[in-house]
């Protein structure tokens, strides 16, 4: 056997998982990766769930109607991972609403913010995770009462008890395409939390958190052995990317990536436009889907469907981490003292690059 090979194997499923997602209309794919015996750790096995799916209603319902669709949608989705032996589940990003960020109009869309402590998404999934004992990542538009009612982009962490153990808000907020979320939040200020949970130490980036090495790095300097990447994004701007830039944060980090994308196309009332010249129209453009897991080797799963709701299932041995660490060293050859030196002067307003330039001759 070639040491640490692991390729993605696909795994068996109850008869009754699979026909309850047939029933309930999505996809279930479900896949396995491995890593060598050691002598002196048990393997560790975890499963993880991912969810990507669409609006179910029109964006002009009323919010509740809204809500409660995606709750019952998600519950049963949920049900259907419990069945898969699923420990921890992750939801697609602001998952409790269209994301409606682009028309850059505050209402409806900022009444579908809540409590990441005790709004009512956060107590659906408390009974979610006490009932499966399944640890849920739940990411939603979050209203802080504590700090003038301020909105933030925030995933919640429930442990499988039902507690909540704490939040981790998007860093970095995207200024491109119809990605106009920075009329709404902030770049969330929890730093890079790693939660620990009974079955691994997780971490959630959010989104266009994909496209800054840096910030996955930060993640795995903290511990977390699986980043989840909940996500909206569309076609036309992003997928060639898609593929590339959470594999490759895994294979850079010795860690699992699991990036999840919303599906569908949303349509709004009202038209807009984003100073790009373009038309104004009503919509986003079709998300894609693709909802995948990167193994620290380099190996992935085959991504879920491009146009329907899916549940994709991914058993793992997180000993693969160190083990792909050992081979490859990239934690202990790389040089974060010389970056962490350069970088605080670099962010400096007096900050002189190092260029090297041929002098003139006379
Ligand atoms: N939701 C979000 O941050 N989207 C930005 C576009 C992207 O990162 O692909």
């Amino acid at each position: 056997m070639h040491l640490l090979m692991s390729a993605s194997r696909k795994l068996r499923l109850p008869a009754a998982a699979l026909s309850a997602a047939q029933e309930r209309d999505f996809e279930l794919q479900a896949y396995g990766f491995d890593a060598e015996p050691e002598q002196l750790r048990r393997p560790r096995i975890v499963r993880v769930g991912l969810i990507q799916n669409k609006i179910p209603l029109p964006t002009d319902t009323a919010v509740s109607v809204q809500v409660a669709a995606l709750h019952k949608r998600i519950a049963e989705i949920v049900e259907v991972a419990a069945k898969s032996g699923v420990n921890i589940v992750c939801f697609q990003e602001a998952w409790t609403m269209p994301f409606a960020f682009c028309t850059r109009e505050k209402l409806p869309w900022t009444e579908f913010a809540e409590s990441a402590e005790d709004g009512p998404t956060t107590k659906f999934c408390q009974e979610l995770a006490k009932k499966y004992n399944m640890v849920v990542i739940s990411p939603i538009l979050e209203r802080d009462e504590t700090h003038g009612g301020t909105l933030w982009n925030t995933a919640v962490v429930i442990s499988s008890s039902g507690a909540v153990l704490g939040k981790s808000r998007k860093n970095h907020i995207p200024r491109v395409g119809d990605f106009n979320e920075s009329t709404y939040y902030m770049e969330g200020n929890t730093g890079h939390p790693v939660f620990q949970t009974q079955f691994g130490a997780i971490a959630v980036n959010i989104c266009y958190g994909r496209h800054h090495p840096l910030n996955w790095l930060m993640f795995t300097v903290n511990g977390a052995e699986i980043i989840f990447n909940p996500s909206a994004t569309v076609g036309k701007l992003s997928e060639s990317m898609w593929p590339v830039e959470a594999r490759n944060a895994a294979i850079a980090n010795h860690c699992f990536t699991c990036p999840i994308n919303r599906v569908g196309t949303e349509y709004y009332k009202n038209s807009f436009t984003s100073g790009d010249g373009g038309k104004a129209h009503h919509d986003f453009g079709y998300f894609y889907g693709s909802s995948y897991v990167a193994a620290p080797d380099g190996s992935r799963t085959p991504g879920l469907s491009r146009v329907r709701d899916g549940l994709l299932v991914v058993e793992m041995d997180l000993n693969l981490c160190r083990q792909v660490s050992d081979k490859w060293n990239f934690k202990m050859t790389g040089r974060y003292e010389m970056y962490a030196d350069k970088l605080a002067e670099a962010v400096q307003p007096g900050f002189i690059p190092n260029i090297i330039k041929e002098r003139a001759s006379h």
